[in-house]
């Protein structure tokens, strides 16, 4: 690892390549790395996150260990095998805080051992996955690669797992070529993998589970009763805020490790990876590494989705309306970091964790969020909210309401975000276009209460929702946003003073 607080400027002449500046510090032999993990999702979190951690666990580990490299698998895009593969799958990782005492500091992340398209070499990829030396199946998908419908199930309509289902041997989506992986694995008598989910979802590994029966069951029940009875799909919490891709990213393997680098990631030095602790074979022996290995991912879901994944939505509904285009310049106005406090006391009350245990929690993740050296938009926050407020927002009202904790504030930002999709913008008027279903979207322009938009039909709540949403709408249109968070934060922490 190289960390240099004040490197030279190098001409852009003299940069290095990513290849070239692995081969003069090498952590570990890639050329032994053998492939233990196939992953789907290439995407910018896998490489912040499960890429990063595997890198450091083959740099400490011996030539025994050197198993675990991976090979990733994309469905969908083919932008980061075209960037990745002239540098042999490396690239650089460079971990930036604003409130550490080391600022920045870049290493080469070398666990990557190939990408390729799924679709384009679909055999080689199932016979990779029934390869005797993998162990491993993660995801980092999002949650439309699930195909699920609002309830978390399958969606067997979705025209991609249609496909499957008519062609399983040729799969299109994850769960065609997990299962169809595992049935090759159950028909050669080998243990099967065990498959991980690590995208943001509520119980990830039981919802992959769910969604791979529904599917194995329309195909052959024999194989759905194997994969129900051999293979796991163990739950997981995973943390590190992974920003979309910024133009002077680039710049920081330039000055820091003077290289050159077409794909460089940025992120904060904050890391969590929970996982449940039920696998079917071997498994790296992350434990040594920082991964959090347990029984229950539970106190750890609870926390996160709530007080990191809804806070994170609730300030991006809030900051679109207020026009506000980073995560960091929203929480750090007052009147955003005041109201965001309170909400989280109101989550904290909804939530049936130890209060001491959301305390530090809390400030951590204010902290985090007022990263400015990690600027994350308020646009990729935003985006899909519809089924955010499913994921995150939807399970803290329900406890509110059993818990006769207050909905008011924790509905205002829904509020907000429905005024700047209807209206398509900002209170002063500058352009929202949501990043959202489409369904959503037309649902909430043509005026659809919001317990219609949010799937809240039938519920015990509508009522409660549908009413205090239509006084946050009124109070936000009469007042302005920025009153209106000043009004509902009254009463609460006022002798406090607000820190950024
Ligand atoms: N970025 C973060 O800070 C962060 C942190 C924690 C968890 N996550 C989770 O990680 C997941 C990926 O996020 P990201 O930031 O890497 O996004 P990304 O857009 O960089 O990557 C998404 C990856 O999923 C693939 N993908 C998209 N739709 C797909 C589909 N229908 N079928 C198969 N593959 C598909 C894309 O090709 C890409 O490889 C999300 O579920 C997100 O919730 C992200
Ligand atoms: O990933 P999503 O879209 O469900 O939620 C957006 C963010 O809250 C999320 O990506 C966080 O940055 C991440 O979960 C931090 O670990």
């Amino acid at each position: 690892m190289v960390n240099l607080l004040k490197p030279p400027s190098v001409p852009s002449s003299r940069l290095a390549t990513v290849t070239g500046l692995w081969r003069q510090h090498s952590l570990y032999d890639r050329r032994a790395l053998k492939t233990g993990i196939v992953h789907f999702g290439p995407g910018r979190f896998f490489r912040g996150h499960l890429a990063y951690i595997i890198h450091n666990y083959l740099a400490q580990k011996d030539s025994q260990e050197q198993r675990w490299g991976i090979c990733g698998v994309s469905l969908k895009s083919q932008q980061t095998i075209t960037r990745l593969k002239p540098q042999r799958f490396l690239y650089t990782l460079t971990k930036h805080s604003s409130c550490a005492q080391n600022r920045e500091e870049a290493q080469v992340i070398g666990s990557i051992r190939e990408i390729v398209n799924g679709r384009d070499k679909c055999e080689y990829v199932l016979e990779k996955m029934a390869s005797s030396s993998v162990h491993l199946v993660t995801l980092t998908i999002t949650q439309g690669g699930y195909h699920l419908d609002k309830n978390f199930n399958l969606d067997t309509a979705n025209e991609d797992i249609a496909h499957d289902l008519q062609n399983p041997s040729i799969p299109t989506t994850a769960i065609g070529f997990i299962v169809e992986a595992l049935r090759r694995r159950r028909d050669r008598s080998m243990t099967p993998f065990t498959t991980l989910s690590c995208d943001n979802l509520p119980r990830n590994g039981d919802i992959l589970q769910k969604a791979v029966l529904a599917y194995a069951e329309l195909i052959d029940p024999q194989l759905a009763e194997y994969i129900r009875d051999n293979a796991t799909f163990p739950n997981t919490v995973v943390d590190r805020i992974v920003p979309q891709e910024q133009e002077s990213d680039s710049n920081y393997p330039n000055r820091l490790l003077q290289v050159r680098d077409r794909a460089p990631i940025v992120t904060e030095p904050f890391w969590q990876f929970v996982v449940e602790d039920k696998f079917t074979g071997d498994r790296p022996k992350w434990e040594d590494t920082g991964v959090t290995m347990t029984s229950d991912i539970t106190p750890f879901l609870y926390m996160k989705s709530r007080f990191l994944n809804a806070v994170h939505s609730f300030i991006a509904c809030l900051a679109v309306r207020a026009g506000i285009e980073y995560m960091h310049e929203a929480i750090t106005l007052p009147e955003f970091n005041l109201f965001t406090r309170l909400l989280m006391d109101d989550i904290a009350a909804a939530t049936p964790v130890p209060r001491e245990m959301c305390e530090q929690y809390m400030e951590q993740v204010l902290l985090r969020l007022s990263n400015e050296a990690l600027p994350d938009t308020t646009e990729r926050i935003s985006s899909e909210t519809a089924r955010k407020v499913g994921k995150y927002i939807f399970p803290i009202l329900q406890d509110a309401y059993s818990r006769k904790v207050s909905m008011k504030r924790i509905i205002l930002p829904v509020a907000a975000w429905l005024l700047a999709v209807r209206e398509e913008a900002s209170e002063s008027g500058q352009p929202y276009h949501a990043k959202d279903t489409q369904s959503a979207i037309t649902a909430i322009q043509e005026g659809a209460v919001i317990s219609g938009i949010l799937g809240l039909e039938n519920c015990e709540q509508t009522e409660v929702v549908d009413n205090e949403c239509q006084q946050a709408l009124r109070d936000i249109q009469t007042h302005g946003l920025l009153t209106t968070l000043k009004n509902y934060s009254e009463g609460g922490l006022l002798n406090e003073t607000v820190s950024a």
